[in-house]
């Protein structure tokens, strides 16, 4: 007699799209897709080790515009940590975050030098210690970024001897200069930005700030490449209590076996503004098809390049340079700067398979149907048209 069977093997479609290979040549770990990939599938949901406000620009101070713990965008009756520039959507968060990266020691450390450049004294006893439990530090050492990663040694040995003068709570045993170098690099070479979702300035321009930095451990993984092949979102002012995670997502169909890719700035960049950040913060040179065919346009043509590329053109316009695929590829999946200047992929096919065409902008949110958004008719671009 049979004992009850297994259950039915998943359907192949729902095999995980992603395997990891442990070293590619000049290139580190990377992403493969481990089988045929459709436009919009979900190709990884990852969640951050670490996250972090971010500075604002104009005064150095962190925005009160969205919660210190959870980043969602604030409504009125807001409760505030001991950090008056910080505030918090609920009690709850003001409570965990009063745990963990608001801890009554970190907060008075932080006004104190603001203030006055002075640092406080030790606290005796738990309530002055940040905790760090929640963060997975081996995984962290293990990300890309190491100590002699650093143009100049300067900025880590500053920091590492403020963070000496600061740490009588914490245990400073271990914390060698190398480990806050590495530590710095690991954050240059891996933090994803949150965005603000894009405003619009005084004089008409759109504005794009970074809400809140994140390091998230899978996403990681991922390589560069100035025409990418995904694309990742976030919806941190979505309702989910996992609003800090980030996904990917496919732009067009990719084969099995190829490198999955995202872009780490925005993919309207010209060559030089490309290379010059890949150089300076992750260290490599770009050899991706679109670099080196842009590697090959003349100098003069800078201000042009950049001019067509931020509206979306992709430098394609300069008539000899139409048709080049790399500029076809990238009007179809960039919003020109006049919108957002985000990057299009499609929404997730449905569960039987069946993909949406309706592309979504990782910038605005906004949503844009159609089979051919690269239409050059020698008008205007449209831009996003279906509303989100
Ligand atoms: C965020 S990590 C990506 C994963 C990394 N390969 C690893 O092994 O952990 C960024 C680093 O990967 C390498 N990398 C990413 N894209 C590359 C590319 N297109 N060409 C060469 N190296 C690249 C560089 O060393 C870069 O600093």
């Amino acid at each position: 007699m049979h004992s009850s069977l297994p259950p039915p093997p998943p359907p192949p479609s729902a095999a995980t799209p992603i395997r990891v290979v442990p070293d590619i040549p000049g290139r580190g770990r990377a992403l493969v897709a481990a089988r045929a990939i459709k436009p919009g599938e979900v190709l990884l949901t990852d969640s951050p080790l670490l996250l972090y406000p971010a500075l604002d620009s104009a005064d150095g101070s962190f925005s009160s515009s969205f919660c210190g713990h959870c980043y969602r965008t604030l409504a009125a009756g807001v409760s505030r940590s001991p950090l008056a520039s910080v505030r918090f959507c609920s009690e709850p968060c003001r409570a965990m975050a009063l745990l963990s990266s608001h801890t009554p020691w970190a907060c008075r450390a932080l006004s104190m030098i603001r203030s006055a450049g002075r640092l406080p004294p030790p606290l005796d006893g738990a309530e002055g210690r940040s905790q760090v439990a929640f963060l997975d530090f081996r995984r962290l050492l293990s990300l890309q970024g190491d100590a002699g990663d650093h143009a100049s040694p300067e900025l880590p040995l500053a920091l590492h001897s403020l963070m000496g003068s600061l740490s009588p709570p914490l245990d400073p045993a271990g914390f060698s200069p190398e480990l806050t170098a590495a530590l710095l690099s690991k954050d240059r070479m891996n933090a994803f930005g949150l965005m603000e979702p894009a405003g619009v300035g005084s004089g008409g321009e759109v504005e794009k700030r970074v809400r809140a930095y994140g390091i998230y451990p899978n996403a990681s993984l991922f390589n560069h490449d100035c025409l990418p092949n995904t694309c990742r979102f976030d919806y941190v002012d979505g309702g989910s209590d996992r609003n800090t995670e980030i996904i990917v997502r496919a732009i067009h169909e990719i084969p099995e076996g190829r490198e999955l890719c995202l872009s780490y700035f925005p993919v309207n960049w010209t060559f030089k503004e490309r290379q010059k950040r890949l150089l300076e913060d992750y260290g490599f040179s770009c050899a991706c098809d679109r670099c080196l065919v842009e590697k090959g346009w003349k100098e003069q043509d800078e201000e042009e390049e950049k001019r067509t590329t931020r509206r979306g053109d992709g430098g394609c316009r300069g008539g000899r340079r139409r048709g080049l695929p790399a500029c076809l590829l990238l009007r179809e999946i960039h919003v020109p700067e006049g919108n957002c200047g985000g990057t299009l992929a499609p929404l997730p096919p449905s569960p039987q398979g069946v993909t949406s065409g309706v592309m979504e902008c990782n910038a605005c949110g906004g949503l844009r149907k159609g089979d051919d958004p690269c239409d050059d008719g020698g008008g205007e671009d449209d831009g996003i048209v279906v509303d989100g």
